[in-house]
C-alpha cells in the first residue's frame, strides 16, 4: 500500500533521514519508535505527504505522490490519508459532530450523508452522547477519540498517528489503543503510529526502530 524508497531529509547541516526504505501493507498496525530527535515525526510527515523529502520517493499503491502539485496533493491527502496528533487539533468553536464532518465537507460530500456517517463514527468511539459538545466541554480522552472519528470520516486508506496517547493518562491511553485494534478488525484500517508508549509499540504487528537516520525492523 505504502512504500518509501531511499527517503532523505536534512535540516541545514543536520542529516535527519539518511535513506529510509520501508513498506506498509494494508490493514497493518506498525509502530515507529526511537529516541527523541531520531527523526520519527519528520519521517511520519513525509510519509503522510505533509512534507517533501530532499531525495527519494513515497509511493501509494505504486504511484509516486512527489509529482502531484500543491492542490492535487492537498486533495489526495484529504481523501486518502487520516491524521491523529498528540494534541487533538480540534477547532474550539465547533461541536464534536461538526469537527468530524469538516474534512468530508472539504472533500465535497453531501451534508446529509456525512452527518449520518459522523454520528456512526462517534458511536464507535462511545461518544454518541457528546456529539453536540464543544472540545472544551470534553475530557482529553474524549477529545482524542473525536479526532480519531475525524481521521476516519473520509475512509482513508491509511492513518498516521504522531504520539496519539502522549497527552493521555494510562486508562485513556489504553482505551485509545484498543480502539485502533478494533478499527483494524472492523474496517481493515491501516495505522502507522509514532509512539514512546512501550505497550502500544509492542502490541503493533511490527515495530520499526529509528536510529542514526536509518530504520531497523525488530
Ligand atoms: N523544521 C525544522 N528545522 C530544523 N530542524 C528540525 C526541524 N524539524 C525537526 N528538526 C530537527 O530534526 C531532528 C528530528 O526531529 P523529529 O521531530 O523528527 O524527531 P522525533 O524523533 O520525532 O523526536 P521526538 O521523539 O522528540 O518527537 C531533531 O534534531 C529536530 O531538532
Amino acid at each position: 500500500m505504502l512504500q518509501a524508497i531511499n527517503v532523505r531529509k536534512s535540516y541545514q547541516s543536520l542529516e535527519v533521514l539518511k535513506g529510509i526504505n520501508l513498506t506498509i501493507e494494508k490493514s497493518e498496525i506498525v509502530s515507529i519508535v526511537g529516541s527523541s530527535g531520531a527523526g520519527k515525526s519528520t519521517l511520519l510527515h513525509i510519509l503522510g505527504t505533509l512534507d517533501n523529502p530532499d531525495a527519494g520517493e513515497v509511493l501509494f499503491d505504486g504511484a509516486s505522490v512527489s509529482s502531484l502539485g500543491r492542490n492535487d496533493l492537498a486533495r489526495f491527502r484529504n481523501r486518502h490519508i487520516g491524521f491523529i496528533f498528540q494534541f487533538h487539533n480540534l477547532l474550539p468553536e465547533f461541536t464534536a459532530l461538526e469537527n468530524v464532518c469538516l474534512p468530508a465537507y472539504l472533500a465535497g460530500r453531501s451534508e446529509k450523508e456525512v452527518r449520518v456517517r459522523a454520528r456512526e463514527l462517534l458511536g464507535m468511539m462511545n461518544l454518541e452522547h457528546r456529539a453536540e459538545h464543544k472540545p472544551s466541554e470534553m475530557s482529553g480522552g474524549e477529545q482524542q477519540r473525536v479526532s480519531v472519528a475525524r481521521a476516519l470520516i473520509n475512509s482513508p486508506e491509511i492513518i498516521f498517528a504522531d504520539e496519539p496517547s502522549g497527552n493521555l493518562d494510562t486508562k485513556n491511553a489504553q482505551e485509545l489503543h484498543q480502539i485502533f485494534f478494533q478499527l483494524r478488525k472492523e474496517l481493515d484500517q491501516t495505522f502507522v503510529i509514532v509512539t514512546h508508549n512501550d505497550q502500544l509499540a509492542e502490541m503493533a504487528d511490527r515495530k520499526i526502530v529509528m536510529r542514526d537516520g536509518y530504520v531497523l525492523e525488530e
